[in-house]
């Protein structure tokens, strides 16, 4: 299989989209990237790596970090985690609060705001948000090989000046007694995870940790490996999962900034960046990209 031609290809088809979708606007630091832009990246297990267009830019991964610190919260809570988080796909935009008053302040799934926030919280267990973010950063880094990999502290100081959504998820939820730290130190915490900024070479490399493969770093058990890839598959993409999962086939979650990353189980960590978003708050081009690759592959969790 010829993995440089199929990016080329697509880099090439992505070059040609009239339509690039709109942005995010709600922080400057998003507003103003170029949506022009287009990179992605393929990392196999034994080191090989193909890319094509701006896949060495950084970009901001937003809610793309919500795997890691779902890795996280899973590490030090176990399963006890899921009585404060459902794994159902809500059905409904990533910021909705609509569900949480019905649901009893327990969010659907870990993906959506509300739900992420509850894992960061859960990730926190008491420590100081600057700990958190040491070991969120350190599990990246290694997930990635690449120390070089850092938070943006002007994209989180807009995320925080701008975060009133967010922060009525968490306060109703700590309403309801599903908050464990004070609410502003999980928020300031969340603003933060949002702002790290990778490229699409290193998170792919980033993604080799959920495929399972030999000489990918081994940051969780298959089991619990397994069961992220579940939720990326189910939530990954909000309201747009199921369209997700039927175009492309494999788990991937997305992010405000125009990132997705996917994994090819058993086979491959892929990653893809065009900052222009469709009706859902996904990438459009990206979703786009890698319906093209998993085609062009043949790779789907579902044959
Ligand atoms: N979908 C996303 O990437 C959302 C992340 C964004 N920082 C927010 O909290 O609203």
């Amino acid at each position: 299989m010829d993995i440089a031609a199929i990016l080329d290809d697509i880099g090439a088809a992505m070059a040609r989209a009239p339509d690039r979708g709109r942005v995010a606007s709600y922080i400057p630091e998003l507003a103003g990237v170029d949506p022009g832009r287009f990179g992605m990246a393929v990392a196999l297990p034994d080191g090989r790596m193909f890319s094509t267009g701006d896949a060495a830019a950084a970009f901001s991964i937003q809610s793309i970090s919500k795997v890691f610190t779902l890795a996280l919260a899973l590490g030090r809570m176990g399963d006890q985690f899921w009585t404060r988080v459902g794994r159902e796909p809500s059905g409904q935009a990533f910021n909705s609060i609509l569900q949480l008053e019905h649901e009893g302040g327990i969010p659907r799934n870990p993906f959506i705001n509300a739900g992420a926030i509850a894992t960061t919280d859960a990730a926190l267990a008491g420590h100081a948000p600057r700990e958190f973010l040491g070991e969120l950063l350190r599990f990246i880094r290694t997930a990635a090989g690449d120390e070089s990999i850092h938070i943006n502290e002007k994209v989180a100081a807009s995320e925080q000046a701008t975060g009133d959504l967010n922060r009525s998820l968490a306060y109703f939820m700590a309403a309801h007694g599903n908050m464990v730290n004070p609410v502003e130190q999980t928020l300031g915490a969340y603003f933060h995870q949002c702002a790290v900024e990778m490229s699409c070479i290193q998170l792919a490399k980033a993604a080799l940790f959920l495929t399972g493969t030999e000489g990918a770093p081994r940051l969780v058990s298959p089991a619990r490996r397994r069961r992220i890839n579940a939720m990326m598959m189910l939530c990954g993409h909000y309201d747009a999962s199921g369209d997700f999962a039927y175009r492309v086939g494999l788990p991937g979650k997305s992010g405000v900034g125009g990132g997705i990353m996917v994994v090819a189980p058993a086979k491959a960590g892929i990653a893809v960046w065009s900052p222009g978003l469709n009706a859902q708050g996904n990438s459009k081009l990206g979703t786009d990209a890698v319906e093209m690759f998993a085609r062009a592959t043949g790779w789907s969790v579902f044959d």
